[in-house]
């Protein structure tokens, strides 16, 4: 990596929070005078990096300072030591969206809500997809928002680069790259990384607990991943996110994205997802062969849900035309999709981060914060200082108007 930003040095710098803590980085506020972001930092040394954090760490920088989106994260800076590899981000103070929706009444959104969300998340995907990139774990954990309450995605760690869109071949696992000097402008986290082989099926989501990714190892592939176009089969995912290509082994391209954003919607308007099951094996034969039940009076966002939730990848909404097609459903009839950013008000903006959040680590303020090579040391040596559990940050909303009209 490059030699660390002049702005951007642990030595220097004091966490008052810890935002959140994936299987392999911890997520920091950074606050003072002069600038507040997130901090996204992986221990190098930690056993961690026997899972290969390093090298995701390094695709996930090296992704990020690509992008250049107003639903993408910004890459604000790198640090590299010895020891730590970090990235700064723009603080999100809205928390996520799944924090956002157990919020609400009967924990669902309103059909108009839910538009306003998905179409932020499909411009998102729409740049990722136009980069190449197929994100490959959106879940409502992911999806960030921001302090304008627009959305931000997070955690591309499990991300891929495809083939050109016709031939929508992974082309293979992140290569262990080092990051370009010259972009550094567009960024975002990093994270969770399990392995499990398909036998091993014990439910991971439970409550507000930001749910496990799973990769297959690859040894327990079912089908060996090819190079140079043809398509990979590594599994990739949150359970209940996962499409049946991938479930079944059978490769995966940029419509895994879209079946994701269809159990996404689902979630945010039933409070559950279509597919869960007692356990993994149960949630993915429900991937494979249930049809999504749709309680209530149909809709033109249950229609919508339903095509991206097409078993088939090929017959999917998406497959074709990518973020076009989808954006033509009759669902968004009326959204000004070039004007997201501009003309529409985010239907929740953050008030403030009240830091009283049960789930947010607060950091002594002492001395302006907690230096972040000690706050490392001291989870080494658990007697004397065990963390709590962490996971994302506490905040109140404001809703600020009806979207009956968006
Ligand atoms: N820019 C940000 N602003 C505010 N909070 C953030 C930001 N980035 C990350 N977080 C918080 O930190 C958590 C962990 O971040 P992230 O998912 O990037 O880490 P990770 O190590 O990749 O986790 P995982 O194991 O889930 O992959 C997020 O769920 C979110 O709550």
């Amino acid at each position: 990596m490059d030699s660390p930003s002049p702005d951007l040095n642990l030595d220097n710098l004091k966490a008052v929070k810890v935002l959140g803590r994936g299987a392999m980085g911890t997520v920091f506020l950074i606050q003072d005078a002069a600038s507040t972001f997130a901090l996204k930092v992986v221990d190098k040394t930690s056993i961690h990096s026997k899972l290969d954090a390093e090298r995701r760490a390094r695709w996930e920088i090296q992704l990020l300072s690509q992008l250049s989106h107003p639903f993408l994260p910004s890459l604000i800076s790198t640090f590299e030591s010895h020891h730590f590899l970090a990235w700064a981000l723009p603080y999100c103070p809205g928390g996520d969206l799944n924090r956002l929706r157990y919020r609400q009444n009967d924990r669902v959104f309103s059909p108009p809500v839910i538009r306003f969300y998905i179409a932020e998340i499909i411009c998102a995907l729409q740049h990722l997809h136009s980069l190449g990139i197929a994100y490959r774990d959106l879940k409502p954990e992911n999806v960030l928002i921001q302090s304008s309450g627009h959305v931000t995605l997070t955690d591309f760690d499990l991300s891929r680069k495809l083939a050109p869109k016709t031939v929508q071949t992974v082309i293979s696992d992140p290569p262990p790259l080092p990051l370009p000097e010259t972009h550094r402008k567009h960024r975002r986290s990093f994270s969770r990384w399990i392995h499990f082989h398909p036998s091993d099926l014990s439910s991971q989501r439970n409550g507000l607990k930001k749910t496990k990714s799973a990769r297959v190892s690859p040894v327990s592939r079912r089908k060996p991943s090819f190079s140079n176009g043809e398509r990979s089969n590594s599994f990739v995912g949150t359970e209940e996110y996962v499409s049946p290509e991938v479930v079944r082994g059978d490769g995966h391209e940029f419509a895994v994205d879209w079946w994701a954003m269809g159990i996404l919607a689902y979630e945010m308007l039933y409070g559950t997802t279509p597919f869960k099951g007692k356990n993994r094996k149960e949630t993915f034969r429900n991937v494979l062969m249930k049809t999504p039940e749709f309680v209530g009076k149909r809709s033109e966002l249950t229609d919508l849900i339903e095509k991206l939730l097409e078993k088939d990848p090929t017959k999917r909404l998406g497959y074709t035309r990518g973020a076009i097609e989808i954006k033509e459903h009759e669902f968004f009839k009326g959204v000004q999709w070039d004007m997201l950013t501009e003309m529409v008000r985010p239907p929740f903006i953050p008030v403030r981060d009240d830091g009283t959040g049960e789930l947010t680590e607060h950091l002594s303020t002492i001395n302006g914060g907690v230096d972040i090579k000690h706050y490392f040391e001291s989870l080494k040596s658990p007697p004397s200082l065990p963390p709590s559990p962490v996971s994302s940050l506490s905040c109140k909303f404001k809703k600020t108007f009806s979207l009956s009209d968006f």
